[in-house]
Protein backbone atom coordinates (compact mmCIF):
# COMPACT_ATOMS: atom_id res chain seq x y z
CA UNK A 1 0.00 0.00 0.00
CA UNK A 2 1.56 3.44 -1.27
CA UNK A 3 0.60 5.82 1.36
CA UNK A 4 0.75 9.72 0.64
CA UNK A 5 4.00 11.38 2.52
CA UNK A 6 2.45 13.65 3.87
CA UNK A 7 -0.03 11.07 5.45
CA UNK A 8 2.76 9.49 6.94
CA UNK A 9 4.68 12.31 8.13
CA UNK A 10 1.15 13.32 9.88
CA UNK A 11 0.56 9.96 11.24
CA UNK A 12 3.82 9.20 12.46
CA UNK A 13 4.88 12.88 14.42
CA UNK A 14 0.81 12.32 15.90
CA UNK A 15 1.32 7.84 16.72
CA UNK A 16 5.06 7.94 17.44
CA UNK A 17 7.54 6.05 15.34
CA UNK A 18 6.60 2.43 17.05
CA UNK A 19 2.49 2.85 16.77
CA UNK A 20 2.75 3.97 13.35
CA UNK A 21 5.16 1.28 11.80
CA UNK A 22 2.59 -1.30 13.57
CA UNK A 23 -0.05 0.37 12.21
CA UNK A 24 1.24 0.43 8.72
CA UNK A 25 1.94 -3.50 9.38
CA UNK A 26 -1.75 -3.88 10.17
CA UNK A 27 -3.08 -1.90 7.08
CA UNK A 28 -1.11 -4.72 4.78
CA UNK A 29 -2.96 -7.33 6.59
CA UNK A 30 -6.34 -8.97 5.53
CA UNK A 31 -9.16 -7.28 7.00
CA UNK A 32 -11.50 -8.58 9.66
CA UNK A 33 -14.31 -9.62 8.35
CA UNK A 34 -17.82 -9.43 10.75
CA UNK A 35 -21.53 -8.91 10.48
CA UNK A 36 -23.98 -7.60 12.94
CA UNK A 37 -27.53 -9.60 13.60
CA UNK A 38 -30.66 -8.37 13.25
CA UNK A 39 -32.40 -8.54 16.54
CA UNK A 40 -36.03 -8.60 15.21
CA UNK A 41 -35.03 -12.07 13.17
CA UNK A 42 -33.63 -14.47 15.04
CA UNK A 43 -32.58 -17.27 12.80
CA UNK A 44 -30.28 -19.37 15.21
CA UNK A 45 -27.41 -18.15 13.66
CA UNK A 46 -24.26 -20.34 15.39
CA UNK A 47 -21.00 -18.80 14.94
CA UNK A 48 -18.11 -20.51 16.46
CA UNK A 49 -16.95 -17.16 16.29
CA UNK A 50 -15.74 -14.66 19.00
CA UNK A 51 -18.02 -11.77 19.32
CA UNK A 52 -17.47 -8.25 19.03
CA UNK A 53 -16.97 -7.42 22.54
CA UNK A 54 -18.38 -3.21 22.52
CA UNK A 55 -21.66 -4.88 20.56
CA UNK A 56 -24.10 -6.96 21.92
CA UNK A 57 -25.49 -8.53 17.71
CA UNK A 58 -21.58 -7.97 16.33
CA UNK A 59 -19.92 -11.38 15.58
CA UNK A 60 -16.71 -11.77 13.64
CA UNK A 61 -16.10 -14.07 10.45
CA UNK A 62 -13.24 -16.78 9.72
CA UNK A 63 -13.26 -15.49 6.10
CA UNK A 64 -15.18 -13.17 3.33
CA UNK A 65 -18.58 -15.02 2.53
CA UNK A 66 -20.45 -14.59 -0.84
CA UNK A 67 -23.09 -12.83 1.25
CA UNK A 68 -25.22 -11.87 -2.00
CA UNK A 69 -26.25 -15.37 -2.61
CA UNK A 70 -27.36 -16.03 0.95
CA UNK A 71 -31.25 -15.46 1.17
CA UNK A 72 -30.84 -14.53 4.91
CA UNK A 73 -29.08 -11.47 3.88
CA UNK A 74 -31.21 -10.07 1.65
CA UNK A 75 -33.81 -11.51 4.48
CA UNK A 76 -32.39 -8.68 6.81
CA UNK A 77 -31.29 -11.56 8.91
CA UNK A 78 -27.79 -9.69 9.29
CA UNK A 79 -25.76 -6.91 8.13
CA UNK A 80 -21.94 -7.19 6.92
CA UNK A 81 -20.64 -3.94 9.18
CA UNK A 82 -17.05 -4.01 10.29
CA UNK A 83 -16.43 -4.13 14.02
CA UNK A 84 -15.03 -1.25 15.19
CA UNK A 85 -17.90 1.30 13.79
CA UNK A 86 -20.58 -0.98 15.90
CA UNK A 87 -18.70 0.84 18.77
CA UNK A 88 -21.84 3.68 18.30
CA UNK A 89 -24.40 0.89 20.70
CA UNK A 90 -22.21 1.86 23.50
CA UNK A 91 -23.00 5.72 23.25
CA UNK A 92 -26.45 4.61 23.17
CA UNK A 93 -27.03 2.50 25.34
CA UNK A 94 -25.12 4.51 28.27
CA UNK A 95 -27.04 7.64 27.49
CA UNK A 96 -30.47 7.58 25.92
CA UNK A 97 -32.30 6.28 28.65
CA UNK A 98 -35.45 3.83 28.62
CA UNK A 99 -37.94 6.63 27.30
CA UNK A 100 -39.07 6.48 23.51
CA UNK A 101 -36.31 8.97 21.66
CA UNK A 102 -36.77 10.90 18.27
CA UNK A 103 -32.95 9.97 16.78
CA UNK A 104 -31.91 11.93 13.69
CA UNK A 105 -29.12 9.89 11.81
CA UNK A 106 -27.79 12.33 9.71
CA UNK A 107 -25.29 11.25 7.17
CA UNK A 108 -26.92 7.66 7.35
CA UNK A 109 -26.01 5.53 3.94
CA UNK A 110 -26.22 2.77 2.80
CA UNK A 111 -27.50 2.16 6.75
CA UNK A 112 -24.88 0.76 8.72
CA UNK A 113 -25.16 2.65 11.52
CA UNK A 114 -29.12 3.16 11.44
CA UNK A 115 -29.97 -0.33 11.14
CA UNK A 116 -28.11 -0.73 14.45
CA UNK A 117 -29.50 2.06 16.30
CA UNK A 118 -32.99 1.30 15.46
CA UNK A 119 -32.24 -1.88 17.01
CA UNK A 120 -30.86 -0.71 20.57
CA UNK A 121 -33.69 3.05 20.89
CA UNK A 122 -35.98 2.15 23.39
CA UNK A 123 -39.43 0.59 22.11
CA UNK A 124 -41.55 3.32 20.37
CA UNK A 125 -38.44 5.64 19.55
CA UNK A 126 -38.43 6.87 16.32
CA UNK A 127 -36.12 7.14 13.88
CA UNK A 128 -35.36 9.55 11.56
CA UNK A 129 -32.51 8.46 9.10
CA UNK A 130 -30.87 11.24 5.71
CA UNK A 131 -28.94 10.80 3.12
CA UNK A 132 -27.95 14.05 1.01
CA UNK A 133 -27.42 12.15 -1.86
CA UNK A 134 -30.44 10.92 -3.80
CA UNK A 135 -29.00 7.35 -4.84
CA UNK A 136 -27.67 6.52 -2.15
CA UNK A 137 -31.09 7.64 0.00
CA UNK A 138 -32.93 4.77 -2.25
CA UNK A 139 -30.08 2.38 -0.77
CA UNK A 140 -30.33 3.51 2.75
CA UNK A 141 -34.25 3.18 2.03
CA UNK A 142 -33.74 -0.66 1.00
CA UNK A 143 -31.37 -1.55 3.93
CA UNK A 144 -34.33 0.30 6.66
CA UNK A 145 -36.43 -2.42 5.10
CA UNK A 146 -34.72 -5.07 5.08
CA UNK A 147 -33.89 -4.40 8.65
CA UNK A 148 -37.57 -4.82 9.24
CA UNK A 149 -38.84 -1.95 12.07
CA UNK A 150 -41.71 0.39 11.11
CA UNK A 151 -40.64 3.15 13.08
CA UNK A 152 -38.40 4.68 10.65
CA UNK A 153 -38.43 7.93 8.08
CA UNK A 154 -36.40 8.03 5.36
CA UNK A 155 -34.82 11.57 4.03
CA UNK A 156 -32.84 12.83 1.35
CA UNK A 157 -31.64 16.27 2.24
CA UNK A 158 -29.02 18.45 2.84
CA UNK A 159 -28.14 19.14 6.65
CA UNK A 160 -29.30 22.73 6.80
CA UNK A 161 -32.81 21.88 5.20
CA UNK A 162 -32.97 20.09 9.27
CA UNK A 163 -32.10 23.73 10.99
CA UNK A 164 -35.78 25.02 10.88
CA UNK A 165 -36.44 21.97 13.22
CA UNK A 166 -35.48 23.52 16.31
CA UNK A 167 -34.91 21.60 18.89
CA UNK A 168 -36.96 18.18 17.63
CA UNK A 169 -34.64 15.68 18.16
CA UNK A 170 -33.21 13.37 21.39
CA UNK A 171 -30.51 12.59 19.50
CA UNK A 172 -28.33 13.26 16.98
CA UNK A 173 -25.60 11.01 15.33
CA UNK A 174 -23.42 12.48 12.73
CA UNK A 175 -21.42 10.40 11.20
CA UNK A 176 -19.99 12.89 8.98
CA UNK A 177 -18.46 12.39 5.63
CA UNK A 178 -14.53 12.22 6.40
CA UNK A 179 -10.84 11.77 4.76
CA UNK A 180 -11.39 8.09 5.29
CA UNK A 181 -8.27 7.49 6.63
CA UNK A 182 -9.53 4.51 8.59
CA UNK A 183 -10.21 3.16 5.46
CA UNK A 184 -7.20 2.49 3.96
CA UNK A 185 -7.21 -1.21 4.38
CA UNK A 186 -11.35 -1.70 3.08
CA UNK A 187 -10.99 0.63 0.44
CA UNK A 188 -7.72 1.65 -1.91
CA UNK A 189 -9.76 4.81 -3.37
CA UNK A 190 -9.35 6.28 0.24
CA UNK A 191 -5.65 6.42 -0.07
CA UNK A 192 -5.79 7.94 -3.87
CA UNK A 193 -8.36 10.72 -2.86
CA UNK A 194 -5.97 11.49 0.38
CA UNK A 195 -4.76 14.94 0.63
CA UNK A 196 -3.97 17.69 3.58
CA UNK A 197 -5.98 20.00 1.22
CA UNK A 198 -8.79 17.19 1.46
CA UNK A 199 -8.22 17.04 5.51
CA UNK A 200 -9.05 20.65 5.52
CA UNK A 201 -11.73 20.72 3.42
CA UNK A 202 -13.80 17.95 5.45
CA UNK A 203 -12.58 19.53 8.78
CA UNK A 204 -14.35 22.95 7.37
CA UNK A 205 -17.72 20.67 5.69
CA UNK A 206 -17.95 18.66 8.95
CA UNK A 207 -18.30 21.73 11.35
CA UNK A 208 -20.90 23.07 8.85
CA UNK A 209 -22.44 20.43 9.20
CA UNK A 210 -22.74 20.34 13.24
CA UNK A 211 -23.82 23.88 12.54
CA UNK A 212 -26.33 23.27 10.78
CA UNK A 213 -28.12 20.26 12.58
CA UNK A 214 -27.32 22.08 16.03
CA UNK A 215 -30.00 23.94 16.39
CA UNK A 216 -32.31 20.52 15.52
CA UNK A 217 -31.01 19.11 19.58
CA UNK A 218 -33.29 19.05 22.27
CA UNK A 219 -31.99 21.12 25.44
CA UNK A 220 -30.17 18.05 27.04
CA UNK A 221 -30.19 16.06 23.90
CA UNK A 222 -27.12 14.15 22.67
CA UNK A 223 -24.88 14.31 19.48
CA UNK A 224 -22.90 11.62 18.84
CA UNK A 225 -20.45 12.61 16.66
CA UNK A 226 -18.34 10.00 14.56
CA UNK A 227 -15.78 9.31 11.84
CA UNK A 228 -13.75 7.11 10.06
CA UNK A 229 -10.43 8.84 10.06
CA UNK A 230 -7.28 9.21 12.31
CA UNK A 231 -6.28 12.34 12.71
CA UNK A 232 -6.84 14.96 15.34
CA UNK A 233 -8.07 17.83 12.87
CA UNK A 234 -11.09 15.79 11.60
CA UNK A 235 -11.69 14.92 15.41
CA UNK A 236 -10.44 15.93 18.39
CA UNK A 237 -9.96 19.43 17.15
CA UNK A 238 -13.86 19.50 15.55
CA UNK A 239 -14.91 18.35 19.10
CA UNK A 240 -13.42 20.75 21.20
CA UNK A 241 -15.02 23.69 18.26
CA UNK A 242 -18.10 21.94 19.12
CA UNK A 243 -17.40 22.07 23.07
CA UNK A 244 -16.50 25.69 22.96
CA UNK A 245 -18.94 26.97 20.22
CA UNK A 246 -22.02 25.97 21.70
CA UNK A 247 -21.14 25.39 25.29
CA UNK A 248 -21.16 21.56 24.87
CA UNK A 249 -20.34 18.53 27.59
CA UNK A 250 -18.46 15.60 26.23
CA UNK A 251 -19.30 12.76 27.77
CA UNK A 252 -17.37 9.99 28.98
CA UNK A 253 -18.02 6.00 28.14
CA UNK A 254 -17.50 3.16 30.00
CA UNK A 255 -15.15 0.75 27.92
CA UNK A 256 -13.47 -2.22 28.95
CA UNK A 257 -9.51 -1.81 28.76
CA UNK A 258 -8.76 -5.03 26.87
CA UNK A 259 -11.04 -3.21 24.20
CA UNK A 260 -7.53 -1.00 23.58
CA UNK A 261 -9.26 2.42 22.49
CA UNK A 262 -7.13 5.08 22.08
CA UNK A 263 -8.10 8.29 23.75
CA UNK A 264 -7.66 11.70 23.56
CA UNK A 265 -4.34 12.78 21.15
CA UNK A 266 -4.66 16.28 21.02
CA UNK A 267 -1.88 18.01 23.00
CA UNK A 268 -3.02 19.60 26.16
CA UNK A 269 -6.28 18.12 25.94
CA UNK A 270 -8.09 15.67 27.89
CA UNK A 271 -11.68 15.81 27.23
CA UNK A 272 -12.69 11.77 26.52
CA UNK A 273 -12.81 10.75 22.90
CA UNK A 274 -12.76 6.86 21.18
CA UNK A 275 -10.30 6.18 18.56
CA UNK A 276 -10.40 2.21 17.17
CA UNK A 277 -6.45 1.75 15.38
CA UNK A 278 -6.50 -1.28 13.56
CA UNK A 279 -3.11 -2.35 14.85
CA UNK A 280 -4.90 -2.47 18.89
CA UNK A 281 -8.40 -3.30 17.73
CA UNK A 282 -9.65 -5.88 15.31
CA UNK A 283 -11.50 -3.89 13.37
CA UNK A 284 -11.27 -0.91 11.00
CA UNK A 285 -10.38 2.89 12.22
CA UNK A 286 -13.03 4.91 14.14
CA UNK A 287 -13.84 7.24 16.31
CA UNK A 288 -16.24 8.71 18.35
CA UNK A 289 -17.51 11.38 20.60
CA UNK A 290 -20.32 11.60 22.32
CA UNK A 291 -21.72 15.73 23.62
CA UNK A 292 -24.38 16.43 25.76
CA UNK A 293 -26.45 19.74 24.38
CA UNK A 294 -26.73 22.47 27.34
CA UNK A 295 -29.72 22.02 29.42
CA UNK A 296 -30.15 25.93 29.05
CA UNK A 297 -28.89 26.69 25.35
CA UNK A 298 -25.56 28.76 25.64
CA UNK A 299 -26.85 30.31 22.10
CA UNK A 300 -30.37 31.21 23.31
CA UNK A 301 -30.23 32.13 27.03
CA UNK A 302 -33.87 32.06 26.98
CA UNK A 303 -34.73 28.75 25.85
CA UNK A 304 -37.10 26.09 26.89
CA UNK A 305 -35.62 23.65 28.71
CA UNK A 306 -38.77 21.42 29.87
CA UNK A 307 -37.99 19.54 26.94
CA UNK A 308 -35.75 16.58 28.73
CA UNK A 309 -34.17 13.85 26.45
CA UNK A 310 -37.06 11.46 26.00
CA UNK A 311 -40.09 13.10 26.24
CA UNK A 312 -40.87 12.37 22.09
CA UNK A 313 -43.99 13.99 21.84
CA UNK A 314 -43.64 17.30 23.99
CA UNK A 315 -40.91 18.94 21.82
CA UNK A 316 -41.43 22.54 20.66
CA UNK A 317 -43.25 23.70 17.68
CA UNK A 318 -40.92 23.97 14.30
CA UNK A 319 -40.16 27.57 13.87
CA UNK A 320 -43.79 29.53 13.36
CA UNK A 321 -45.79 26.44 13.78
CA UNK A 322 -48.02 25.82 16.38
CA UNK A 323 -47.43 23.57 19.37
CA UNK A 324 -47.40 19.88 18.19
CA UNK A 325 -50.04 18.82 20.54
CA UNK A 326 -51.01 15.12 21.00
CA UNK A 327 -53.92 14.62 18.67
CA UNK A 328 -53.04 18.00 16.14
CA UNK A 329 -53.60 16.46 12.38
CA UNK A 330 -51.51 16.13 10.10
CA UNK A 331 -50.97 17.96 7.55
CA UNK A 332 -49.56 18.09 3.63
CA UNK A 333 -50.62 16.06 0.37
CA UNK A 334 -51.20 12.72 0.55
CA UNK A 335 -52.61 11.70 4.13
CA UNK A 336 -55.68 10.40 3.61
CA UNK A 337 -56.94 7.22 2.05
CA UNK A 338 -59.34 8.28 -0.49
CA UNK A 339 -59.28 5.50 -2.92
CA UNK A 340 -59.78 2.84 -0.33
CA UNK A 341 -63.31 1.58 1.14
CA UNK A 342 -63.61 0.93 4.63
CA UNK A 343 -63.60 -2.97 4.13
CA UNK A 344 -60.50 -2.63 1.76
CA UNK A 345 -58.90 -0.68 4.88
CA UNK A 346 -60.24 -3.77 6.87
CA UNK A 347 -58.24 -6.09 5.10
CA UNK A 348 -54.95 -3.90 5.22
CA UNK A 349 -55.25 -3.52 8.69
CA UNK A 350 -55.80 -7.82 9.13
CA UNK A 351 -52.22 -7.74 7.83
CA UNK A 352 -50.96 -5.89 10.45
CA UNK A 353 -50.01 -7.64 14.10
CA UNK A 354 -50.67 -4.33 15.83
CA UNK A 355 -52.93 -2.07 13.27
CA UNK A 356 -54.43 0.44 16.30
CA UNK A 357 -51.04 2.10 16.55
CA UNK A 358 -50.92 3.02 13.09
CA UNK A 359 -52.66 5.78 10.50
CA UNK A 360 -52.89 4.31 7.49
CA UNK A 361 -51.38 6.97 4.93
CA UNK A 362 -52.34 6.75 1.32
CA UNK A 363 -49.65 8.47 -2.10
CA UNK A 364 -50.85 7.56 -5.38
CA UNK A 365 -51.51 3.50 -5.99
CA UNK A 366 -49.49 2.78 -2.69
CA UNK A 367 -50.01 2.79 1.49
CA UNK A 368 -48.29 2.93 4.25
CA UNK A 369 -48.42 2.46 7.98
CA UNK A 370 -47.12 5.15 10.21
CA UNK A 371 -46.70 5.14 13.90
CA UNK A 372 -50.17 7.34 15.34
CA UNK A 373 -47.79 8.77 18.05
CA UNK A 374 -45.55 10.12 15.63
CA UNK A 375 -47.92 12.06 12.81
CA UNK A 376 -47.17 15.54 14.74
CA UNK A 377 -43.45 14.47 14.13
CA UNK A 378 -44.26 13.55 10.39
CA UNK A 379 -46.52 16.79 9.28
CA UNK A 380 -43.47 18.76 10.86
CA UNK A 381 -40.32 16.67 8.76
CA UNK A 382 -42.78 17.26 5.05
CA UNK A 383 -42.97 20.98 5.95
CA UNK A 384 -38.88 21.52 5.81
CA UNK A 385 -37.50 17.58 4.27
CA UNK A 386 -37.77 15.37 1.18
CA UNK A 387 -39.11 12.06 2.46
CA UNK A 388 -38.17 9.34 0.80
CA UNK A 389 -40.05 6.88 2.67
CA UNK A 390 -41.99 6.94 5.76
CA UNK A 391 -43.32 4.16 8.22
CA UNK A 392 -43.93 0.94 6.48
CA UNK A 393 -45.38 0.56 3.09
CA UNK A 394 -48.39 -2.45 3.22
CA UNK A 395 -49.98 -2.33 -0.02
CA UNK A 396 -49.97 -1.16 -3.84
CA UNK A 397 -52.41 -0.85 -6.22
CA UNK A 398 -52.70 -3.43 -9.06
CA UNK A 399 -55.64 -2.63 -11.58
CA UNK A 400 -58.82 -2.39 -8.76
CA UNK A 401 -56.87 -5.00 -6.24
CA UNK A 402 -54.58 -3.69 -3.46
CA UNK A 403 -51.53 -5.90 -3.04
CA UNK A 404 -49.22 -6.50 -0.12
CA UNK A 405 -46.27 -4.64 -0.35
CA UNK A 406 -42.77 -6.18 -0.50
CA UNK A 407 -41.66 -4.44 2.99
CA UNK A 408 -44.56 -5.18 4.79
CA UNK A 409 -43.46 -9.35 4.09
CA UNK A 410 -39.80 -8.47 5.54
CA UNK A 411 -41.45 -6.41 8.13
CA UNK A 412 -41.84 -6.74 12.08
CA UNK A 413 -44.83 -5.55 12.02
CA UNK A 414 -46.70 -8.16 9.38
CA UNK A 415 -49.20 -10.15 11.59
CA UNK A 416 -47.96 -13.77 11.54
CA UNK A 417 -50.81 -15.66 10.02
CA UNK A 418 -51.76 -12.80 7.66
CA UNK A 419 -50.40 -14.84 4.57
CA UNK A 420 -50.06 -18.17 3.75
CA UNK A 421 -46.89 -19.29 3.80
CA UNK A 422 -44.58 -21.82 1.74
CA UNK A 423 -40.72 -22.74 2.93
CA UNK A 424 -38.97 -22.82 -0.60
CA UNK A 425 -34.97 -24.49 -0.89
CA UNK A 426 -32.02 -22.50 -1.10
CA UNK A 427 -32.01 -22.92 -4.81
CA UNK A 428 -35.75 -21.55 -5.22
CA UNK A 429 -34.48 -18.62 -2.81
CA UNK A 430 -31.95 -17.91 -5.03
CA UNK A 431 -34.24 -17.53 -7.97
CA UNK A 432 -36.79 -15.84 -6.54
CA UNK A 433 -33.98 -13.66 -5.36
CA UNK A 434 -32.99 -12.90 -9.31
CA UNK A 435 -36.72 -12.28 -9.72
CA UNK A 436 -36.83 -15.66 -11.83
CA UNK A 437 -40.41 -17.63 -12.21
CA UNK A 438 -40.56 -19.73 -8.70
CA UNK A 439 -42.82 -22.98 -9.44
CA UNK A 440 -44.31 -24.23 -5.95
CA UNK A 441 -45.56 -27.46 -5.34
CA UNK A 442 -48.80 -28.92 -6.41
CA UNK A 443 -49.83 -28.62 -2.96
CA UNK A 444 -49.33 -25.09 -2.39
CA UNK A 445 -51.57 -22.77 -1.64
CA UNK A 446 -53.34 -20.12 -4.71
CA UNK A 447 -52.99 -16.69 -4.56
CA UNK A 448 -50.63 -14.27 -2.64
CA UNK A 449 -48.38 -16.65 -0.62
CA UNK A 450 -45.75 -15.39 1.82
CA UNK A 451 -42.37 -17.66 0.80
CA UNK A 452 -39.85 -18.03 3.83
CA UNK A 453 -36.39 -19.60 4.06
CA UNK A 454 -35.68 -21.38 6.91
CA UNK A 455 -38.52 -19.63 8.39
CA UNK A 456 -37.61 -16.35 7.55
CA UNK A 457 -39.89 -14.06 5.24
CA UNK A 458 -38.05 -13.55 1.84
CA UNK A 459 -40.81 -11.90 -0.02
CA UNK A 460 -44.43 -12.18 -1.91
CA UNK A 461 -45.70 -14.30 -4.79
CA UNK A 462 -48.65 -14.61 -6.17
CA UNK A 463 -49.66 -18.31 -7.15
CA UNK A 464 -51.55 -19.31 -9.79
CA UNK A 465 -51.35 -22.76 -9.90
CA UNK A 466 -48.77 -23.73 -12.67
CA UNK A 467 -46.53 -20.72 -12.29
CA UNK A 468 -45.95 -18.21 -9.25
CA UNK A 469 -45.62 -14.56 -10.16
CA UNK A 470 -42.72 -12.98 -8.51
CA UNK A 471 -43.68 -9.69 -6.91
CA UNK A 472 -39.80 -8.89 -5.33
CA UNK A 473 -38.86 -5.52 -5.88
CA UNK A 474 -37.32 -5.59 -9.38
CA UNK A 475 -34.51 -2.80 -8.60
CA UNK A 476 -33.12 -5.25 -5.69
CA UNK A 477 -33.04 -8.34 -7.33
CA UNK A 478 -29.56 -9.93 -7.34
CA UNK A 479 -28.10 -9.36 -10.68
CA UNK A 480 -25.43 -11.29 -10.85
CA UNK A 481 -25.88 -14.50 -13.02
CA UNK A 482 -22.88 -16.24 -12.14
CA UNK A 483 -23.82 -18.66 -9.10
CA UNK A 484 -20.85 -19.89 -7.47
CA UNK A 485 -20.20 -23.47 -7.70
CA UNK A 486 -20.20 -23.48 -3.87
CA UNK A 487 -21.44 -20.45 -2.59
CA UNK A 488 -20.41 -19.34 1.29
CA UNK A 489 -22.98 -18.20 2.99
CA UNK A 490 -23.75 -17.93 6.74
CA UNK A 491 -24.82 -21.86 7.28
CA UNK A 492 -23.64 -22.02 10.36
CA UNK A 493 -26.99 -22.15 11.77
CA UNK A 494 -29.26 -24.53 13.11
CA UNK A 495 -33.13 -23.56 13.92
C1 LIG B 1 -19.32 7.88 6.58
S1 LIG B 1 -20.60 7.88 5.43
C2 LIG B 1 -21.96 7.31 6.35
C3 LIG B 1 -21.96 5.84 6.66
C4 LIG B 1 -23.22 5.43 7.39
N1 LIG B 1 -23.41 6.21 8.59
C5 LIG B 1 -23.22 3.97 7.77
O1 LIG B 1 -22.95 3.63 8.93
O2 LIG B 1 -23.53 3.13 6.90
C6 LIG B 1 -20.97 9.58 5.27
C7 LIG B 1 -22.21 9.91 4.47
O3 LIG B 1 -22.33 11.32 4.42
C8 LIG B 1 -22.84 11.69 3.16
N2 LIG B 1 -22.46 13.09 2.85
C9 LIG B 1 -21.56 13.55 1.94
N3 LIG B 1 -21.51 14.89 1.95
C10 LIG B 1 -22.39 15.31 2.88
C11 LIG B 1 -22.81 16.58 3.33
N4 LIG B 1 -22.29 17.70 2.85
N5 LIG B 1 -23.75 16.62 4.29
C12 LIG B 1 -24.27 15.50 4.81
N6 LIG B 1 -23.91 14.27 4.42
C13 LIG B 1 -22.99 14.17 3.47
C14 LIG B 1 -22.22 10.69 2.21
O4 LIG B 1 -22.98 10.57 1.05
C15 LIG B 1 -22.19 9.42 3.05
O5 LIG B 1 -23.31 8.63 2.79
Amino acid sequence: MELPASFIDYTRALLGDEEYTELVTALESEQPVSIRLNPLKPFGFQSGESAVPWCTSGFYLKERLTFTFDPLFHAGCYYVQEASSMFVEQALRQYAGEEPAVMLDLCAAPGGKSTHVRGILPENSLLVANEVIRNRSQILAENLTKWGHPDVVVTNSDPSDFTPLEEFFDVILTDVPCSGEGMFRKDPVAVSEWSSENVEICRQRQRRIISDIWPCLKPGGLLIYSTCTYNTKENEENVRWIKDEFGAEVLPLDVAEDWNITGNLLQGERFPVYRFLPHKTKGEGFFLAVLRKPRASVRKPGAEQAFALGKASETPAVRGEKPRGKGRKPQGKGMKTPGLSKEQLSVLAEWLLAPDIYEFIQKGGSVSAFPKRYLPELSALQSSVRIVQAGLEIAGQKGKDWIPAHALAVSHALAPDAFPREEISYEQAVAYLRKEAVTLSDAAPRGVVLLTYKNMPLGFVKNIGNRANNLYPQEWRIRSGHLPEKPKIVISYEL
